[in-house]
């Protein structure tokens, strides 16, 4: 299978380190199968189990060089987030094994540890001490994190369920790009608030990789992970299909369209 040679950002010097090893992963659901309503009766009268087990992932394998950027690209239900929730440590792997090297932060569903009834400012603590910074790290950061969210000083000391969802996921950002990550995941973020601040997130993003972070990013937008990734792995019904250069990965997943005849 082919692998990229130049990996991770063009500035970026990449270590032969492996940050992330994905070894013979098989990760299975399960899940019920409702038939016809008859069908569904009779197998609750006769106490039939109708679960069985769906294979996501089918004995998968990659390794992800320490400084690369590299993308999970595939259809719908291919495989992708069940594999970055593998990764960060939500879900625990049924065959094989998932190593990791230094911190890893996912910007998955960003400000997931928000605490409702705390405010703004409370929140920002609790959510960067999730992502393992101490009390001195975030006073340090502190001003940048609320610069960056755009959250004015007045919402900051309200509570966080008075909060818009786009306040909410700018504020859950804010606070997990400005953590000092070694991993950085990342799935679909970059559809989080309003155009403006999509940007600033993207310019963000590409600030990470030109620092040497190691990405790992899902996302079904070609053109931002061409910009974003070297390196790109296709999945197809869990198992990975390619594993190469990113432009090649994306024509896969929607190839190029033959140009009309003059
Ligand atoms: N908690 C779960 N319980 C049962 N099945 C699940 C669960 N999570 C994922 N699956 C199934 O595993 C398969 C892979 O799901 P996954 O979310 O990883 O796909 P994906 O490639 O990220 O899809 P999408 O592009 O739609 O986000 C799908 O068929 C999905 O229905």
């Amino acid at each position: 299978m082919p692998r990229s040679s130049e990996a991770g950002s063009p500035s970026a010097a990449l270590s032969s380190k492996p940050a992330i090893i994905v070894h013979d992963v098989v990760k299975e659901f399960r899940i019920k199968h409702a038939r016809t309503l008859k069908e569904a009766f009779v197998s609750l009268f006769k106490k039939q189990d109708r679960r069985r087990e769906f294979r996501a992932l089918d004995g998968i394998s990659f390794e992800v060089a320490e400084g690369e950027s590299i993308a999970v690209l595939g259809s719908n239900g291919s495989g992708k987030s069940t594999t970055l929730k593998l990764i960060s440590g939500v879900l625990q792997p049924d065959e094989g094994w998932v190593r990791t090297r230094g911190r890893v932060a996912g910007l998955l569903e960003v400000g997931a540890g928000f605490h409702p009834d705390l405010t703004g400012r409370d929140n920002i603590y609790l959510n960067a001490a999730i992502l393992g910074m101490s009390k001195e790290e975030t006073d340090a950061r502190f001003d940048a994190i609320v610069e960056f969210s755009g959250i004015s000083e007045s919402f900051l000391d309200t509570e966080v369920k008075r909060y818009s969802s786009g306040m909410r996921s700018r504020l859950g950002f804010a606070v997990a790009v400005h953590t000092e990550v070694d991993v950085l995941l990342v799935d679909e973020v970059l559809s989080v608030g309003d155009a403006a601040f999509r940007a600033k997130c993207n310019d963000k993003i590409l600030e990470l990789r030109d620092q040497g972070k190691t990405m790992f990013v899902v996302s079904h937008n070609l053109g931002t992970v061409k910009k974003l990734c070297t390196r790109g792995i296709v999945l197809k019904g869990g198992k990975v299909v390619f594993d190469g250069d990113i432009g090649e990965a994306a024509d896969i997943v929607a190839p190029p369209k033959p140009k009309p005849k003059k």
